[in-house]
């Protein structure tokens, strides 16, 4: 039986005249995390992006769980949970009331809210509003509703960006909960100490192309190199 949950194929993405993704094949395993790494400009929110339907790629094919979000995109939004990068908050809504609107659209149920809040720490702040947040406290509030209606498919768009030390620690260990409960996660990040803890397999992108992949620790060696190319040209 084919593994993936996850599958693009060819996928490209123009914007103008602007090649932005170039041919991309990519795939996540059920019940595994997938690392997305590499350089300012990469590529990486565009890939998720494209996953999460709010952009559409220029050519090729994105299937999730087999359905695709050209021919059945509310299907194929539930088996989805997006956390996007620099969500603007408005409105002064609590945290609580930002979950609660959230787990109404999920149709998730109502008990979500409360055990969510609980997870990522923000129970005392639950009834604060978002405004008066740190960024990592929104990051931590918009983890928990990318979880609400516990979806196939965890897109994760540089979840630990703003978290200390502790919460960075915590979220290794959501994620590999999530995991142990079936679910598959693929995330962004710059923090390849974040990467190489929780990811079974990291893959690595440079103007829109993957340039390498594995699981290694040494694949390190390549994070920022313009050319693209491993050290001894190998891969692991
Ligand atoms: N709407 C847009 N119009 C023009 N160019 C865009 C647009 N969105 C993204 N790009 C370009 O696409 C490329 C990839 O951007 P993307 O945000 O996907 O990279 P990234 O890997 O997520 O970067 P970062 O690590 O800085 O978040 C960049 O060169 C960016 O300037």
């Amino acid at each position: 039986m084919d593994n993936a949950l996850l599958e693009m194929r060819m996928v490209s993405k123009t914007i103008g005249k602007k090649p932005i993704i170039d041919g991309l094949n990519l795939r996540v395993d059920r019940g595994s995390i997938l690392a997305l790494c590499g350089d300012n400009g990469a590529g990486k929110s565009t890939i998720l992006r494209m996953i999460a339907g709010i952009l559409q790629q220029s050519s090729g094919d994105i299937t999730v769980n087999g359905l695709s979000w050209k021919r059945d995109r509310y299907r194929y939004a539930e088996v989805i949970g997006y956390m996007p990068d620099n969500y603007r908050f408005g409105g002064g809504l609590s945290a609580e009331e930002h979950l609660a609107f959230w787990s109404k659209l999920r149709k998730a149920p109502k008990e979500r809210v409360p055990e969510l809040l609980e997870l990522v720490g923000l129970s005392d702040v639950r009834r604060k509003p978002v405004s008066a947040f740190s960024k990592g406290m929104r990051q931590r509030l918009l983890f928990a509703q990318a979880l609400l209606a516990r979806p196939a498919l965890l897109v994760l768009d540089e979840p630990t960006n703003g978290l200390d030390p502790f919460w960075m620690e915590t979220f290794i260990n959501l994620v590999q909960t999530v995991k142990n409960e079936g679910q598959s996660v693929l995330f962004s990040t710059h923090q390849l100490d974040v990467a190489e803890s929780c990811a079974d397999r990291l893959v690595f992108l440079s103007g829109g192309k993957i340039v390498q992949e594995g699981r290694s620790a040494s694949l390190r060696n390549l994070y920022g190199r313009k050319d693209g190319a491993s050290h001894d040209g190998t891969t692991p």
